[in-house]
């Protein structure tokens, strides 16, 4: 809804719609209702529009998108509708905008006649995220107030623009300090009786055409195209056209729910019944990383750009140096593209102290160990942060395979531990999902599959390029081989040669199965060979140089392919497309079902926020599971039996019994209903 209310000659129209101020529709009812009795008050001469709460406007109510699209497009008064009412208003009005204007928020001010800003403040259209553009004029109107290369760059990159940059384009007329209400109200004053014509959008020409030609690819493009060279009405009417048609397809569709996954992911609950809302983080100040090598400078690096002191700690003098030299590179080169400035790097550089001596972590509040994966190197140091830290000192492990319940807390993690581990995640600029304990954890467990099945498929016919290809077509970054090039063959192979030992078992290459399991040994042959990945210039690609980027198809890995396989005795056939695609993406998904089944995550979202994040998969296809919850649980089901029933050994392949009940449900169950089945006769 939106108050109404006077203050001398200023009517102010309070935005009152918790918890972002979106654009619901009594909130747009509000607008019409409000400006009748601007209109017709004749002691009113302008007005105010601004947010209440934390925000000013955070676009439309994109739970409305989900509607049919009759409902959608027939729902009155339209956006358009307000937004003309009040650029042709002969009483001015005044945007005054505090946290964000995103969206048809945007849209709204750039047809009120003025723009004031707090200096936190960020204006964007995000539409893109969304899989929709601005269209609400904002690719018409936005052209003709600032120069199409902004215009174009603000619409299709999504982002936030600051209220700084905001005011150099002249999408703000005004930064104000102090009160905004109260600075609001004075300019009002200072603009009551000017004329308002130069200031309605509409009817400003596009500001130049330059640029445009090369970068047109995409709809919203084309839209800011059209403002060029369109009259406004037509524009106007073209962008109504692309806007139907993006809303109603699969992609804005699949962006519309990662938006609420991400949201709804950051809602961490423990079986306690402690959660994100009911329990408070505790403040963290100072902190120390262990170990030097590429996870610890990383993650010192995400710490000293958050504003965090940061105290390095490496047994060995050499590694700390060589440790301390790679964070000034990240920095360094940080600021030569431009994401810091040479002032906030060196203030980073003075946050960050190093030591060989554990005792420096003495009185720092949370401590993250990152040392190479050994249970009993990561126990002995947890043994002396016992004694070295102070009791309310957090103790963190980075690991991505040692089960943190013989390593730090797991099972007996505190809530107000996670809720401070959740807190700092967001603070150091990460996405943080709670997951139990378990063998690699979600991401290794379920892409583990994902990456032994891709080796299957070449011991069976396929080329490293032709599934990569498939995998890259299909939306992920890069294909697995590309991954395994840029990670080091050598880390796979160590890693399994580590795993074998604890079992007492040596592996060759001609180790077909292990612990019951079919298991291929390529990469140990590419290891013997010398072929390491992008670091030697040799993978399951070629290099340029060695540490190249270009992955250049190599015919001599075709040659240890097929010598691998003639040793071995294992036929080669062609493999479709499609058996590439199921056989990555649905052994890992059946996991993804498995971890759901075993409470490892709260939910399938907190999956798929993972595989953007941790993968790179494709926002646009929603992530892993709602991919499968959009293919049809059913089929999913059947051609993991399938692969079952021919891959008999590969535990990845035994059927998920959720996924199993759920494809057996007379009624698809929507995957924010998944977990329900748990518990229910399916
Ligand atoms: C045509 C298309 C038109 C005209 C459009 O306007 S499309 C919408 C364009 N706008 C956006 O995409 C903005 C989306 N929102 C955000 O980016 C952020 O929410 C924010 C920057 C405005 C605030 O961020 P933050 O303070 O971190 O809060 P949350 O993101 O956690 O959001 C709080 C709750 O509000 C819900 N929300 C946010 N925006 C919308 C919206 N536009 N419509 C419906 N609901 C929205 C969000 O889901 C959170 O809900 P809960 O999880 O708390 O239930």
């Amino acid at each position: 809804m939106v108050d109404y209310r006077k203050e001398g000659l200023v009517a102010i129209f309070e935005v009152n719609n918790p918890p972002v101020n979106s654009l619901s529709k009594n909130v747009r009812q509000g607008f019409v209702d409000g400006l009748s009795k601007a209109t017709n008050d004749p002691e009113v001469k302008a007005v105010i529009i601004i947010g209440k709460g934390r925000t000013f406007i955070a676009g439309a109510n994109i739970k409305d998108f989900g509607k049919p699209m009759e409902e959608l497009m027939s729902s009155s008064p339209s956006l358009i509708d307000i937004g003309n009412m009040l650029e042709e208003s002969e009483k001015p009005i005044i945007c005054a905008i505090h946290g964000a204007g995103l969206g048809g928020g945007l849209e709204l001010c750039l047809f009120s006649h003025y723009r004031l800003a707090v200096k936190s403040a960020r204006v964007g259209f995000p539409e893109v995220n969304l899989g929709i553009l601005p269209a609400a004029a904002g690719t018409q109107r936005l052209p003709r107030l600032v120069d199409i290369t902004v215009a174009m760059d603000i619409i299709s990159s999504g982002r936030h623009v600051a209220a700084p940059e905001a005011l150099k384009y002249g999408i703000l007329d005004q930064i104000v300090e102090g009160d905004l209400l109260k600075e609001s109200i004075k300019f009002a004053h200072s603009v009551i009786g000017k004329p308002l014509e130069p200031r309605r959008l509409r009817n400003l020409a596009c500001k130049s055409i330059l640029y445009c030609i090369s970068v047109i690819h995409q709809f919203c493009l084309k839209s800011v195209r059209n403002a060029a060279d369109l009259s406004y009405e037509a524009g106007l009417m073209m962008e109504n056209t692309y806007f139907k048609y993006l809303i109603t397809g699969f992609q804005s569709f699949a962006l519309r729910y990662s938006f609420f996954a991400e949201r709804t992911a950051r809602k961490w609950q423990l079986p306690s019944g402690a959660n994100a809302a009911n329990t408070k983080p505790l403040n963290v100040q100072t902190t120390g990383i262990i170990g030097a090598g590429t996870m610890g400078t990383g993650i010192a690096v995400s710490l000293l750009r958050a504003g965090y002191p940061v105290i390095l700690v490496e047994q060995n003098q050499e590694f700390l140096d060589k440790g301390v030299d790679m964070i000034r590179n990240i920095l360094k080169d940080g600021v030569s593209r431009r994401l810091m400035t040479e002032d906030r790097m060196k203030q980073c550089l003075k946050a960050l102290k190093a030591s060989v001596d554990l005792k420096h972590l003495a009185n720092v509040d949370l401590v993250i160990e990152a040392v190479y994966e050994n249970i009993s190197l990561k126990q002995e140091i947890f043994k002396k942060l016992d004694y070295i830290c102070k009791p309310s000192a957090l103790l963190c492990s980075n690991t991505s395979s040692i089960d943190i319940d013989m390593n730090v807390y797991g099972k007996e993690t505190s809530a107000e531990t996670v809720a401070t581990i959740m807190d700092f995640g967001k603070k150091i600029g990460k996405v943080s999902i709670l997951v139990k304990s378990c063998h690699l954890f979600v991401a290794n467990r379920m892409h583990g599959c994902f990456q032994t099945e891709a080796k299957f498929i070449l011991e069976e016919g396929a080329l490293p390029d032709e599934v990569d290809r498939i995998l890259e077509d299909f939306g992920m970054p890069m294909g697995p081989f590309k991954v395994s090039d840029l990670a080091g063959i050598d880390i796979s192979c160590r890693i399994q040669h580590e795993v074998a030992k604890q079992h007492d078992i040596e592996l060759t290459l001609q180790t077909r199965f292990f612990r019951g399991e079919r298991y291929s040994s390529l990469s140990n042959r590419l290891y013997e060979l010398g072929r390491l990945g992008r670091k030697t210039g040799k993978g399951w690609y070629r290099y340029e140089k060695p540490g190249g980027k270009n992955a250049i198809p190599d015919n001599d890995i075709k040659d240890v392919i097929r010598i691998h396989c003639k040793e071995l005795g294992i036929e080669q056939r062609q493999i479709s497309t499609q058996e590439i695609l199921e056989r990555c993406l649905y052994s890992a998904i059946n996991e993804g079902f498995k971890i759901i089944e075993e409470g490892v995550v709260d939910k399938p979202e907190d999956i798929d926020v993972i595989w953007w994040y941790g993968f790179g998969f494709p926002r646009y296809m929603g992530g892993p599971m709602f991919y499968a919850s959009q293919t049809g649980l059913k089929k999913v089901y059947d051609r993991v039996c399938y692969y079952h029933k021919n891959f008999p050994y590969s535990s990845h392949w035994v059927p998920s019994d959720l996924l199993r009940r759920l494809s057996t449900a007379p009624n698809p169950v929507p995957i924010t209903q998944w977990k329900t089945v748990l518990h229910s006769k399916l």
